[in-house]
């Protein structure tokens, strides 16, 4: 069974919920590796968001099995996923705008750690301040560990928010459109970012940037209608004609 295979760190199968008569998502399986990249793609109301939100715990499904790390955690509170590895940007901490990065960054850090450390000051609190120190060598925070985070630019926000998910050692990565809103630099910026991550953590990625997704992809997943249309590594996806149709509305033989 793929859930006990120590390559696969994630492990979805027949996943299925509905909103009333709407089947959001419908009998979808797949599975994520270790160390890899994964992308959802698929048109507007294809039932990303929504399988997104089944595999983070924030809604259950209505039948259908997910598998974390060889253990099943379908049903599982984002909390209890967090505590085993699975992190999803926003979850824990929103951005405070007005506390700095590195107030921001200690917040995500003691998230993991008794309650009562919330109030340590930092250098007492040491497993929380070696990840804060690698996170701003790891996101070249260096130049702005005290600017408050809503002086931040858009790009540096939304990279800060990755670093606030990271901060808990996840060993799953989930991403809900980092690169949204951003120009191209800062698209470009945050790509590499996420490259230099995957590896050491693994990373499910919702995206609308279909060349972003083609260029950082292990693995993608294609959804239309609430079911999973195909899947493959990014060059089968961008060959595959029913990916063509369905999700750019029309066959490209370019
Ligand atoms: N809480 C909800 N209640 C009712 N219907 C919902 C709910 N959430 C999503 N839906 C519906 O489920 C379908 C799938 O939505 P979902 O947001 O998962 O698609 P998506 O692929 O992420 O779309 P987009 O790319 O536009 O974000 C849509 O028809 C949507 O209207």
């Amino acid at each position: 069974m793929a859930s006990s295979d120590n390559d696969i760190i994630l492990d979805v199968s027949e996943l299925s919920v509905s909103f009333g008569a709407l089947k959001a998502v419908d009998q979808v399986s797949f599975t994520a590796r270790r160390g890899d990249i994964v992308s959802l793609i698929g048109p507007n109301g294809a039932g990303k968001s929504t399988l997104f939100n089944l595999v983070s715990g924030a809604i259950s499904p209505t039948h259908g099995t997910v598998f974390f790390n060889g253990e099943h955690v379908t049903g599982m509170s984002p909390n209890q996923l967090l505590h085993r590895g699975l992190s999803r940007s926003f979850q824990i901490t929103k951005l405070f705008f007005e506390l700095s990065v590195i107030e921001n960054l200690r917040l995500a850090a003691q998230a993991l750690e008794p309650a009562r450390h919330a109030f340590l000051p930092l250098s007492r609190s040491l497993k929380a301040g070696r990840r804060i120190e690698e996170l701003i060598d790891q996101f070249g925070l260096e130049d702005k560990v005290y600017e408050l985070a809503g002086y931040l630019s858009h790009g540096e926000q939304r990279r800060l928010e990755i670093a606030l998910a990271m901060a808990s050692y996840p060993k799953l990565l989930l991403l809900d459109e980092p690169t949204q809103g951003m120009s191209h630099a800062d698209t470009e910026e945050t790509a590499k970012l996420i490259k230099s991550l995957a590896g050491d953590v693994s990373v499910l990625l919702v995206e609308h940037d279909v060349s972003l997704v083609m260029s950082l992809s292990d693995h993608v997943v294609v959804m239309a209608q609430g079911k999973k249309l195909t899947e493959g590594t990014p060059q089968a996806v961008r060959a595959n004609s029913a990916v063509q149709t369905a999700y750019f509305g029309e066959r490209r033989d370019a």
